[in-house]
């Protein structure tokens, strides 16, 4: 069951690294040079600053960015609405009842609503097939009245992306005042999109104009960027941002968020996805001196962003997917002050070329952080990696004179724990979390989803519809849906991430350019999607909370215009997503073995480096990857610093000899020599920990692996790499090991307990919109847009501790649970089972050391996945006590 949810890029349990290259690329001949060996007796005892990132987690490792999900590199851009105050009557107007380009249906008439009016356009009845992209409000059109026309106004989205692909073409550089050469040097994003080239002529040619547009207006923007710097006005600030972007107003809360910026202060920004929350660090960026970081969970997203800069902000971005050159490039371009905006991931902190590069003259202007929710536990898509933004740790490492966290959703709890991370002051707090006007929501309960989907795409208003994001939880069910339209004559298309990456390329491609209806898609798509024009965002699968569902149909209607949400519910996705969360628990006794483990009595404090190698930790723990990082970063970031995290490591070195022999090697060379003796020889070969190697020699685990590049260099040796592990140095032992497992114990169990009241509070407003709702706000047959925005408005403003009680749905307990378990214990005797993990079996939840493969043929696979996880637990426990009694007897 749990098999082919598509998690990998929600990040809700999946790692936010994009895939890494498990081989170093030789480094540049220029740099080679044979590493004086070192002293083994250990001459800095004291803890190491993090090293440099190596094969698995390498400082710049091999790029593929083919390997990189969700990208478009076509996009039909329109400037957006603002979202505010048009009416539904106007609004439904302005869409057009078809989409077929080629219809010559009369284009409807609308009434421009009341705010309209004051850019002198009241009152009038225009034809238009839609409502102009920039309402804005009134200030928004009394200045775009007396304005001049943005001279490139579809630029904004558009820059560094032309840059890229004309650059990657040989075609005119753009000049800059930060050189007369390519500012965004990322060669890899060059390759990237070199694939579609050929697409882009029509793009290419609107670009060279708009080059030369940039050329006559850079003196501009910079003496405007200067007089805003000085004196950030309101007018100076509007001035700049008609010259960058070609926009006549700031959007709701963009003014203030870049105005604290530029005054130093740290700020919390939540504003609706497709508000415009990037133009509150690009126009900081180019305002301030120094660069500006923004940290971002994803590679692709990182990219798209990179892309949406506009080309008077130059940028460039550090991702493990980056060779050495390509990485050494963007340090260099950073030495020379030609990057603003630096886009990077929350691993980069532990990069200490990176750290290094900053402590050495490099100024940074602020940190902006993408996605900040994610810093929180309590939040719906929290990543461990983000546990480490926090502002006291990051200060300690770098000067920093102020962060801005940015998100679309988050609730007061989330928002508590970024801000408290960050240091952010709740003055300094600028929300609004709603969904867009223009939105119209629609909910079902839902018996036939396939045939209901069908009907509803096939009746008005969906049936005149252009562009339609399907949303479902399971891959497996992304492949039936998507089939059963395209049997039925829709043209669809699926998107996950165990799609081949140039295939989801093409997919969103196809998408954007209105070239594919539908795309039936789980959680992977949508990231960095910047399509205007979606017309319809539907939720085959019930989304895990409701930020979730706020952010999915969020992608619907970002150009204003009125565009429909339906969301099916249906009993049995409800259970099954109830019985996944449930996936990531631990309990105490794991914890204390874990722990057991990394404090060891053989390990030390003296700056050693020990590994946890991801795969073989994950299985015997029983625990997944990122439950694993989670405690090890909650161990470096708690009350008291129990660890250090060092970059990830292939840890796993064999090493094949080709001209001296070994032995003649080690009498030469004191590595070789501590290699040879602490390796298992295997047919000739010799296989070794890293770390232990570095530990054993008092050497960097940067400087073996260096040692070994030079030499396999100088035709001595090659080697192989394999297993990524969790590396770290130990900085304390706990004193009370118990007190630690219980408080690690608890909090994993909180996070847990937080997503599963995610998921019902999702459920019970939807059960409550179809079951409940009386229609008095104006909730009228399956349209209950006033009920889910008064909900989803009281969900975002409730106070912390206030959870409404939701009774699970679900029967309490089965007369034969206690029968089953037992003979599914006898059938397996030879198994060692914990309670969690044959609650989990019972659930149809596969874990490490449980795999669907194996276990998902048993005959009670899944079976109790509609009862209270605590009972099915209980059971196992007693059950299990008794198989004990039993054998002890
Ligand atoms: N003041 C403005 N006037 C007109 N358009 C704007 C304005 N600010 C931003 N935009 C445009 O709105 C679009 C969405 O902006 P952006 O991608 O920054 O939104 P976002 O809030 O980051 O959304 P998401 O949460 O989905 O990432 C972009 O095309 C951007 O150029």
């Amino acid at each position: 069951m749990a098999s082919d949810s598509d998690s990998d890029t929600d990040g809700s349990h999946v790692s936010a690294t994009p895939p890494r290259s498990s081989h170093p690329s030789l480094p540049p001949k220029s740099r080679v040079r044979v590493h004086p060996i070192p002293n083994p007796k250990r001459r800095h005892p004291q803890i190491r600053p993090p090293e440099h990132c190596e094969p698995d987690h390498p400082a710049f490792p091999v790029a593929n960015l083919s390997d990189l999900n969700g990208i478009s590199v076509k996009k039909i851009h329109r400037p957006l609405d603002s979202g505010r105050s048009t009416s539904f009557s106007s609004l439904v107007r302005s869409r057009r009842p078809s989409f077929d380009p080629s219809s010559d249906l009369p284009k409807e008439d609308v009434v421009v609503p009341q705010h309209a009016s004051q850019s002198g356009r009241a009152g009038n009845r225009i034809n238009m097939a839609r409502l102009h992209p920039n309402w804005l409000g009134p200030e928004a059109h009394s200045i775009s009245s007396a304005a001049p026309p943005p001279k490139y106004a579809k630029s904004a989205s558009e820059g560094n992306f032309v840059r890229l692909n004309i650059n990657g073409y040989g075609r005119k550089k753009f000049s800059s005042r930060y050189g007369n050469k390519r500012v965004f040097s990322s060669s890899a994003s060059r390759r990237y999109y070199r694939g579609s080239a050929k697409k882009m002529s029509s793009v290419l040619d609107v670009s060279t104009m708009q080059s030369k547009i940039l050329e006559a207006d850079e003196e501009l923007v910079k003496v405007a960027a200067e007089e805003a710097r000085v004196e950030p006005s309101d007018e100076k600030l509007r001035k700049l941002l008609k010259l960058t972007h070609g926009y006549d107003c700031y959007r709701e809360g963009q003014l203030e968020a870049i105005r604290n910026v530029i005054s130093g202060e740290s700020t919390m920004l939540v504003l609706p996805t497709g508000a415009g929350k990037s133009l509150c660090y690009q126009l900081p960026a180019l305002i301030l001196p120094g660069v500006a970081l923004v940290v971002s969970p994803l590679v692709a997203l990182m990219v798209d962003q990179l892309r949406q800069l506009p080309p008077l902000i130059p940028g460039s971005l550090l991702t493990s997917n980056q060779t050495v050159e390509e990485a050494s490039e963007t340090l260099q371009k950073l030495h020379e002050g030609l990057i603003k905006v630096l886009f990077i991931s929350p691993e980069r902190f532990l990069n200490t070329e990176f750290l290094t590069a900053f402590r050495n003259g490099l100024s940074i202007s602020f940190v902006a952080i993408d996605e900040a929710h994610c810093i929180s536990e309590w939040s719906h898509n929290f990543r461990p990696s983000y546990l480490r933004l926090r502002a006291s740790l990051l200060r300690s490492m770098l000067n920093i004179p102020c962060f801005v966290a940015m998100t679309a959703t988050a609730t007061t709890q989330t928002l508590h724990d970024v801000m408290g991370a960050l240091e952010i002051s709740s003055r300094n707090l600028i929300k609004s979390c709603k969904i867009r006007e223009n939105l119209q929501l629609f909910v079902t309960i839902n018996d036939n989803r396939l045939k209901d989907l069908l009907i509803l795409i096939k009746s008005s208003p969906m049936v005149g519809m252009r562009s339609i994001i399907v949303y479902c939880k399971f891959q497996a069910e992304t492949e039936l849906v998507s089939r059963y339209l395209c049997d039925n004559n829709i043209s669809a298309k699926v998107y996950h991430s165990n799609i081949l990456s140039k295939d989801r390329i093409r997919t969103q491609e196809l998408f954007c350019s209105n070239k594919i209806r539908v795309v039936v898609a789980t959680v992977a798509f949508g990231m960095g999607l910047n399509k205007s024009d979606v017309d319809a965002v539907i939720h085959y699968s019930l989304p895990e909370s409701l930020e979730e569902y706020v952010q999915e149909t969020g992608r619907a209607g970002r150009d204003g215009r009125l565009s429909y949400c339906h969301l099916f519910i249906d009993n049995s996705t409800y259970y099954k997503l109830r019985s996944l969360l449930y996936s990531d628990g631990v309990d105490e006794y794991v914890i204390t073995k874990l722990l057991s483990e990394i404090f060891a009595k053989d390990t030390s404090l003296d700056g050693n480096i020990y590994s946890l190698v991801k795969e073989s930790a994950s299985c015997k723990f029983d625990m997944k990857e990122e439950v694993l990082l989670t405690v090890l970063t909650l161990l470096e970031i708690g009350e008291v610093q129990y660890i250090q995290l060092q970059p990830h490591l292939n840890v796993t070195c064999t090493l094949y000899f080709h001209k001296t022999s070994p032995e003649v090697l080690s009498c030469k060379d004191v590595l070789v020599s501590a290699i040879i003796s602490k390796s298992e020889k295997k047919h000739g070969h010799f296989v070794f920990n890293i770390p232990s190697i570095a530990n054993y020699a008092s050497t960097t685990t940067k400087d073996l692996l260096d040692h070994i590049r030079n030499l396999k260099y100088l035709g001595e040796v090659t080697y192989d790499l394999k297993d990524p592990a969790f590396c770290f140095a130990i900085v304390k032992k706990p004193d009370d090991l118990c007190s630690l497992t219980t408080h690690l114990t608890k909090r994993l169990s909180e996070i847990e307990k937080c997503k599963v009241q995610k998921l019902d509070e999702m459920f019970n407003l939807a059960h409550f919109a179809t079951k409940e709702c009386k229609g008095i706000d104006g909730c009228s047959s399956s349209m209950h847009t006033p009920c889910i925005r008064k909900m989803i408005s009281e969900y975002f403003g409730r106070n912390n501790d206030v959870h409404p009680d939701f009774s699970f749905r679900s029967p309490q307990s089965s007369p034969f649970l206690h029968s089953d378990i037992k003979v599914f214990l006898q059938g397996n005797s030879h198994t060692n089972f914990t309670p969690r993990a044959v609650t989990r079996i019972m659930y149809g939840i596969p874990s490490p050391a449980f795999p669907y493969a194996t276990w998902s043929t048993c005959h009670f696979w899944g079976r109790y996945s509609e009862i209270d996880f605590s009972v099915v637990m209980k059971a196992a426990t007693l059950e299990l006590m008794d198989r004990v009694k039993k054998c002890g007897n």
